[in-house]
């Protein structure tokens, strides 16, 4: 019997043929475009600096800087390790397709969006038996910790699972456009959607169409799928920052801008805060 560590014990394997690049990496597109494709959503966190945050990696230690002493300690860590951690976990996964790369990489996810909803869950949507952001903290600890026991029983349906979560961020976008005039926010959650919705695509494609693109010689779908969804999560950030500023510091007003600038056909979108007299 394999161990849970070794090579392709996983009950998933994704449409790229295995080691056809690398002896030591079982998919090689996969495994590099995780690599590439994480990172950069990770300071998509900003927060007040009284200008600008940045979603790029490198701008990360900057933004830093600029956020410690606005945010408290954990908001600062859940914003940098929630998107990078999956993406490491991630690799590992393809790199191995071992049981133990799967786990950590759905569990990982998981609680990712655990600790997201726990900080940054607007308190108008919370259920009517919540009373306090604590108490929130206590539901999503305790629906976390039962959904991590019953993801042991059939793996390979979890990523369906987690990839459901995204149909009530996209519920939760919708409602505060709804109460939004800000064209620039409608306009910024547009191209998260349009993000999204490819990488959902490929997702399915690589998953229910192998065959064919095998077929055709081009199983590189799940590679997309990794650039894509970190494409969306990149617009997502500024949004769940944009609407968190405006229901926990109403003293500040955001305002979503591009980085170099709105006209660039390539751009990074960052939250700048309005606000003259106050620093946090
Ligand atoms: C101030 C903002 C803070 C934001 C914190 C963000 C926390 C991020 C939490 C999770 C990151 C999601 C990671 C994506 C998956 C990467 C790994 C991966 O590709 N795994 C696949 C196997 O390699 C696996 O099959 C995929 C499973 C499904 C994952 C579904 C994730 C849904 C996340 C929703 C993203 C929202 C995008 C916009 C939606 C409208
Ligand atoms: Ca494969
Ligand atoms: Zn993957």
């Amino acid at each position: 019997m394999p161990s849970i560590f070794s090579y392709q014990s996983a009950e998933v394997d994704w449409c790229e043929g295995n080691f056809e690049r690398s002896p030591v990496i079982a998919e090689y597109y996969n495994t590099v475009s995780q690599g590439t494709g994480w990172g950069h959503p990770a300071a998509a966190s900003g927060t007040p600096d009284g200008t600008t945050f940045f979603p790029l990696l490198l701008l990360t230690p900057l933004n830093s800087l600029v956020l410690e002493g606005c945010w408290d300690g954990e908001r600062l860590l859940s914003s940098r390790a929630g998107p990078i951690t999956p993406g490491i976990f991630s690799m590992y996964f393809h790199m191995t397709l071992s049981y133990v790369g799967q786990l950590l990489d759905e569990l990982s996810i998981l609680w990712s969006l655990a600790v997201a909803y726990s900080f940054w869950y607007p308190k108008v949507y919370f259920p009517r038996f919540i009373k306090s952001r604590k108490h929130f903290f206590w539901l999503s600890g305790v629906t976390t910790i039962i959904s991590t026991l019953m993801s042991f029983i059939k793996p390979a349906i979890n990523a369906y699972a987690l990839n459901c979560i995204a149909f009530h961020l996209l519920y939760l976008t919708w409602r505060e456009l709804k109460k939004c005039q800000d064209r620039r926010v409608h306009r910024m959650a547009a191209v998260m959607v349009m993000w999204w919705v490819l990488a959902i695509s490929s997702w399915i494609s690589d998953r229910w169409l192998c065959g064919l693109w095998q077929a055709i010689n081009f199983p590189y779908f799940h590679s997309f799928w990794h650039v894509l969804i970190a494409l969306s999560l990149l617009y997502l950030c500024p949004l769940v920052i944009y609407f968190d500023v405006n229901y926990e510091m109403p003293a500040f007003r955001p305002k979503l801008s591009y980085w170099p600038s709105d006209s660039w056909p390539v751009v990074v979108p960052y939250i700048a805060l309005e606000e003259p007299h106050k620093q946090c």
